[in-house]
């Protein structure tokens, strides 16, 4: 194993913002730290590289204990939400900082600095000044010099946060493909589960302090461990059923899904429910036009539920409409 947290508790004061944290990042994965506001992401992060210090627990890297290790001994790169370039430096400078601080000799650092630029996909941007570059250049260049050394860990602190929603998903997908091509280990904190899912082999939710969920992607997706973390992974349904061979029933129809027979939670993200001439009648209550289909909101019984209709579809609060689950949008809790 790469990185090793254990019983990690990070207090301000009596405030314990990590608790007993433990993580594992093998060689060449990429882990997302996924968390609400305040959950103590950027702590255990902070936490990690030395920049912050622990009450109790230890980090190390490939079984050597790091408590000793100073901040920039570490060998870790990292990259914040706002870049912190220096402003009074051009593009090609602020790269080679990296270089200087861990003695590369001058003479090699032209040609390190022209393949770090092409890495990050701004070639020629050399001698720009980084106050005349976009954000998202900006935070290219500043991944760029958090590379430069080759560091063995790359820590990202909500590396698009600052950007606009365009921007951030081109972003998010470039940077995926860098970190996918360079075969680097990267630790990613963000409250986002898309840039998660989108960057991360596997991901650790955080509530509270704590690490509630730790597993690939697509496990933690399909099977949240509890309500908090399903709710924060998107689900705004639960719906109790029974399942017998592989096909759950429930107050809303049926739906086919490998779960083992007996009682079952289903946790329903909007498009777990579509709309479809032969589901369980209910009414719209409100109805909001999305990019690429209708949001619904239908009261079916005592229940209220999200649902969706393809864009195109015309529906008014208090209209008719059927629903039917839809396996791709439910997960299965606990
Ligand atoms: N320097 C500090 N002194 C006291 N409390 C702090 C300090 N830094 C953070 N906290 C508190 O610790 C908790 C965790 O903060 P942290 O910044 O780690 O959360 P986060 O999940 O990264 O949040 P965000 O996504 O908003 O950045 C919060 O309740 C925060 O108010």
């Amino acid at each position: 194993m790469a990185l090793t947290v254990r019983d990690l508790t990070v207090h301000y004061g009596s405030f314990a913002a990590v608790r007993d944290a433990k993580l594992d990042i093998a060689d060449g994965e990429v882990l997302a730290l996924l968390g609400p506001s305040g959950s103590g992401k950027s702590t255990l992060l902070r936490a990690i590289t030395g920049l912050e210090p622990v009450s109790s627990g230890s980090v190390s890297w490939d079984g050597a204990d790091l408590a000793a290790v100073p901040v920039h001994k570490r060998e870790f790169g990292l990259v914040f939400q706002d870049g912190q370039l220096f402003p009074h430096r051009d593009v090609a400078a602020n790269i080679a900082f990296g270089l200087r601080m861990h003695g590369v000799p001058r003479e090699r650092h032209a040609a390190r600095v022209e393949e770090l630029l092409k890495l990050v996909g701004l070639e020629g941007y050399e001698r720009r000044r980084v106050t005349e570059l976009s954000g998202g250049q900006a935070q290219r260049v500043a991944l760029a010099r958090a590379l430069a050394p080759e560091p063995r860990l790359l820590l990202l602190d909500e590396p698009l946060s600052g950007l606009d929603a365009g921007l951030r998903e081109q972003l998010a997908i470039d940077l995926a493909d860098l970190l996918r091509r360079s075969k680097i280990t990267a630790l990613l904190v963000t409250h986002d589960q898309e840039e998660a899912f989108t960057l991360a082999d596997r991901v650790a939710v955080l509530d509270a302090g704590e690490i509630r969920q730790e597993g690939a992607v697509r496990s933690v997706w399909n099977r949240p461990v509890d309500d908090t973390v399903a709710r924060f992974l998107g689900v705004t349904t639960f719906l109790d059923g029974t399942a017998v061979e592989g096909v759950v029933r429930t107050e809303l129809g049926t739906v086919e899904l490998e779960v083992d027979d007996g009682p079952v939670r289903l946790g329903l993200r909007p498009h777990g429910l579509k709309v479809s001439a032969e589901g369980v009648p209910g009414e719209v209550t409100a109805a909001v036009h999305r990019r690429e289909h209708l949001r619904l909101v239908v009261r079916c019984g005592e229940s209220t539920v999200d649902a969706i209709a393809p864009a195109g579809a015309d529906f008014r609060a208090g209209d008719p409409v059927r629903l039917e689950p839809d396996p791709d949008g439910i997960a299965v809790v606990g």
